[in-house]
């Protein structure tokens, strides 16, 4: 199928969006799917190169992600972003973005409350944080807005990642897009 989507995964860090973000992008392109994961930390060595965590630099750094992504959904591309984007104005922004072309845009909500998160702590940011090494982290000393209306909410913690994925995948079946 050569129907393009953005599907933006937002969440806290460790929330699950890039362990689902590559469980979905698996299932899709082994059906034929065009595929896409634009990874934070990737995007933030090239693309966002010299971006900090500022509101100012994390907003830019959002809007330019979703520039991107709306260029590949418009062109038949299943672009899924798992990127924290911690303030709501940001995510409309882009939102509004893939409005304005037509391309499909699916907001996703990986709620996973914070004490899950930080006992997962992937990448050692909570503990980096409580031992005062870094200040600035997302959903503890930094906001997360939470989206109001998300087109899903996932619960990672209830959930196998499987699960979460084929929850994603479900919400694309449901509106046409998989
Ligand atoms: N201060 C602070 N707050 C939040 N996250 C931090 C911070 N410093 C580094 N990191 C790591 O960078 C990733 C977040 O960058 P993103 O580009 O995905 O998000 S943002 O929308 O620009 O906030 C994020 O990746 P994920 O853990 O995959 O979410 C973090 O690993
Ligand atoms: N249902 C689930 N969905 C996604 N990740 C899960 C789930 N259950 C447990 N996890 C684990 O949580 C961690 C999430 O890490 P990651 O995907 O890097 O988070 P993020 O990209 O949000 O920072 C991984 O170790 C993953 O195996």
């Amino acid at each position: 199928m050569t129907t393009g989507a953005t599907v933006w995964l937002t969440g806290l860090p460790s929330a699950g969006k890039t362990t689902i973000a590559h469980e979905l992008a698996g299932r899709l392109r082994a059906e034929g799917h065009r595929v896409e994961v634009l990874d934070g930390d990737e995007i933030r060595e090239f693309i966002s190169a010299g971006l900090g965590f500022s509101r100012e630099d994390r907003h830019t750094n959002v809007r330019r992600i979703g520039f991107v992504a709306e260029l590949l959904a418009r062109n038949g591309v299943k672009t899924l972003v798992p990127v924290i984007a911690p303030y709501a104005d940001s995510r409309e922004a882009v939102r509004k973005r893939h409005q304005e072309s037509g391309a499909a845009y699916l907001e996703v909500h990986v709620a996973t409350p914070v004490d899950v998160c930080s006992v997962r702590d992937v990448k050692g940011l909570y503990a980096k944080q409580a031992a005062g090494e870094l200040t600035g982290l997302t959903g503890v000393d930094d906001p997360y807005e939470e989206p109001e209306s998300p087109d899903l909410r996932i619960e990672s913690q209830h959930q196998t990642v499987q699960e979460s994925a084929a929850s994603v995948y479900a919400l694309l079946t449901e509106r046409g897009l998989a």
